[in-house]
């Protein structure tokens, strides 16, 4: 190949890794697998390290991550905020241990780490005082996201000693919260976060802090800038010392001393992998001794005294047997591939979201393609791509309706979003989803009236709102499927109890847009009455503490709407309790709770509170209260002069509260 060639190659596909890294880190929405860019990565690394001539300094293996997002004010890392290395096989992996071995002969250990699927993130302290927190940014300069991390409950905003210091660390969602967000931007017709790394990012970027609370994310604490005053000289007791001061730390470090180890250690949690509650894309290893570190130094974009081994993607092939459209009680209509049931991840898979037209679209998968299948964060399945050579000879490209599949209205595409929608007011799918959930559990909680019971009234012409409900009677029930004079009985009752329900339940019963019940239970509580909240302005919703602004425009919106008051009257002349029943405990507040079926422990003076009254809120919020710690213990709450068991609470890296953290969840919950 000629120089010029050679130099149009190199520039080629450093532009091309430089677009993709933009989408990916600027904005949160890849538009390539990660193994595609990591391939075109490593081809780019063999060129340079073959023409080490060609190498510029805007070549992505120059520097770590993208720019700063406007809106924030920017952080100067006075310590670099590196990547790291990595490896995709053993085999490779024992290259580098052995060739770290090599050259630094003082090795003795080695701390090996889960490789967290989240986002890197810097927290500095003065005198114990959390006082800046930022994103990892290009590396030098990063975000300044204080008050976004302040919402998140697991980052101390005070220190157990008063010290300085600077901590690292990696911010995720948990695999449920990102199943759930995804879910929800589904329904409401936006874009869906490709893994929970791009979804930590981008709620941790918000220029408003009450998104970023209400996106449930954690953090595992692993590295501190500057450690002149930490009592430890190594990895393994860097982590220990982190949780000391009050930081999350993830417990399932291992110090190790060999290959031999590294491989057990690397199977174990590739077996464990799927029962995690948040996800990982591999295992870090680092040389354990600190000074060691310091001394083997780093690039300019990666430590040299560890390195990440990669997970290979778990995927597997199967065939796509339809794609089936369903249309939400926001009249959204979303596509699910139906597939033959395969092994996937320790589930048996056949169904997977394509979430919409667009996404629909660029997979540009046929019904008969075979396709690859893997787990979005190691949770959500989905369809990575088809695979052409599998493709059946005249296979016919698959048409997006654009029909409603229920009533057979025009499908449309509303100004900004990636989903269909029906927008037919009377669409019958509409219509009993609207029901569906306005009886479901966290709603008005109606037992027995399940969505086929639903479907079967809406058939039969019994059922077409949500107040028509409480108009339904005995003989239009015993009409029913399989339905005596018993289920009949029994289900006018549960919807007869449902009117004294307390607010929060209708009013996440209403289905509003973004409001979620917990939600719809801070606002319930704060203004006590339907009534009171149809008549508020914006800010007056929006002045509560966690509820932000996409929430009470919403409320204010559906309020505006006749349609909606006219429904809210029907609901009054029905005999529907419009008001807020104050500390009422029920079983689906329990379920919600943070403490349901925990294990807690208690120890130490509480100085709010006497310890019989701490004791019997927890237990009326599903914990279990035991009186010793041990390995099962969840959390252990610790008052003033706590002592042995603290200690052991320590020993078993457990979850330690001190009473004031403890009365502020006992607020959230
Ligand atoms: N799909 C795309 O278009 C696209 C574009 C750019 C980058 N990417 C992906 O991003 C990755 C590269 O990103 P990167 O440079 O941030 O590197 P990385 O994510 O592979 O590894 C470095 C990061 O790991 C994190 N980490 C998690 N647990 C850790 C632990 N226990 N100890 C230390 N660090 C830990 C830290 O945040 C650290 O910054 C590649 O996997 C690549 O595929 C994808
Ligand atoms: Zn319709």
């Amino acid at each position: 190949m000629s120089d010029s060639d050679l130099k149009k190659e190199y520039s080629e596909l450093k532009d091309q890794l430089n677009l993709w890294s933009r989408q990916y880190y600027y904005n949160d929405q890849p538009s390539v697998e990660d193994s595609v860019y990591d391939d075109n990565y490593r081809q780019l690394q063999i060129l340079e390290t073959q023409n080490p001539n060609l190498i510029t300094s805007d070549s992505p293996t120059q520097h770590v991550g993208s720019q700063t997002l406007p809106g924030f004010d920017k952080v100067h890392h006075e310590i670099p905020m590196l990547s790291l290395g990595d490896v995709f096989s053993k085999q490779e992996l024992a290259e580098f241990v052995n060739n770290l071995n090599k050259n630094y002969s003082q090795i003795t250990e080695y701390n090996c780490e889960l490789k967290i699927d989240g986002l890197a993130i810097s927290l500095r302290y003065q005198n114990g005082k959390l006082v800046q927190g930022s994103t990892r940014g290009n590396g030098t300069i990063g975000e300044d996201i204080t008050n976004n991390l302040k919402t998140i409950k697991s980052i101390p905003h005070k220190l157990t000693r008063p010290i300085n210091i600077e901590v690292r660390g990696e911010c995720y969602m948990p695999k449920e919260s990102f199943a759930k967000l995804n879910e929800q931007r589904e329904r409401d017709g936006e874009n869906v976060f490709a893994n929970p790394r791009n979804a930590a990012a981008g709620s941790l970027r918000q220029l408003d802090s009450k998104v970023t609370a209400s996106r449930n994310l954690s953090t595992f604490m692993y590295n501190v800038a500057n450690y002149d005053d930490l009592n430890t000289n190594t990895q393994s007791g860097l982590l220990s010392e982190l949780k000391y001061l009050g930081f999350n730390i993830n417990p399932t470090y291992e110090v190790v001393k060999n290959m031999y180890d590294i491989n057990n250690y690397i199977d174990k949690y590739t077996g464990q992998r799927d029962n995690l509650s948040y996800g990982i894309d591999g295992i870090v290893i680092k040389e354990n001794n600190l000074e060691l570190q310091k001394e083997i130094g780093a690039t300019v974009k990666v430590p040299k005294w560890a390195i990440a081994f990669k997970f290979p993607p778990e995927e597997v092939e199967t065939k796509l047997k339809n794609i089936e459209w369903t249309v939400g009680r926001t009249g959204v209509v979303t596509p699910t591939a139906i597939m033959d049931p395969v092994q996937l991840a320790g589930t048996i898979v056949s169904k997977a979201s394509l979430h919409n037209s667009d996404y629909l679209e660029e997979k540009a998968v046929r019904v008969g393609d075979t396709v690859k299948l893997h787990k979005a964060g190691d949770i959500i399945p989905e369809i990575s791509e088809y695979i052409p050579s599998k493709r059946p000879k005249n296979l016919e490209p698959y048409i997006i309706p654009s029909k409603c599949p229920s009533c057979g209205d025009e499908l449309v595409h509303l100004d900004g979003e990636v989903a269909l929608r029906c927008i037919n007011p009377k669409c019958p799918a509409q219509l009993t989803e609207q029901i569906n959930h306005f009886a479901s559990r966290n709603a008005m909680n109606i037992d027995g009236l399940g969505p086929k019971i639903v479907q079967q009234l809406f058939d039969k012409g019994f059922l077409d709102d949500t107040a028509s409900l409480y108009k339904l009677n005995r003989d239009e029930l015993e009409t029913l499927d399989k339905f005596g004079s018993k289920s009949a009985n029994n289900l006018l009752t549960a919807i007869d109890n449902s009117r004294s329900n307390s607010m929060e339940r209708l009013l996440f019963g209403l289905g509003i847009r973004h409001v979620g019940a917990k939600a719809a239970k801070i606002i319930s509580k704060h203004f006590k009455s339907i009534k009171s909240l149809a008549s508020a302005k914006i800010d007056d919703i929006s002045s509560i503490n966690t509820i932000g602004n996409t929430i009470s425009k919403s409320i204010v919106t559906y309020f505006k709407n006749p349609e909606a008051n006219k429904l809210i009257q029907e609901f009054e002349e029905l005999g529907i309790n419009m008001e807020y029943k104050e500390s009422q405990l029920n079983s689906s507040n329990i379920e919600s709770s943070f403490f349901n079926k925990k294990t807690i422990v208690l120890t130490g003076k509480l100085s709010q509170m006497s310890r019989p009254k701490a004791v019997s809120w927890l237990e009326n919020h599903g914990a279990k209260v035991t009186s010793s710690v041990s390995k099962n213990t969840d959390l252990l709450i610790a008052g003033k002069d706590a002592g042995s068991k603290m200690d052991k609470a320590q020993k078993l890296n457990l979850l330690i509260w001190d009473e004031n953290k403890f009365i502020d969840e006992m607020n959230n919950n």
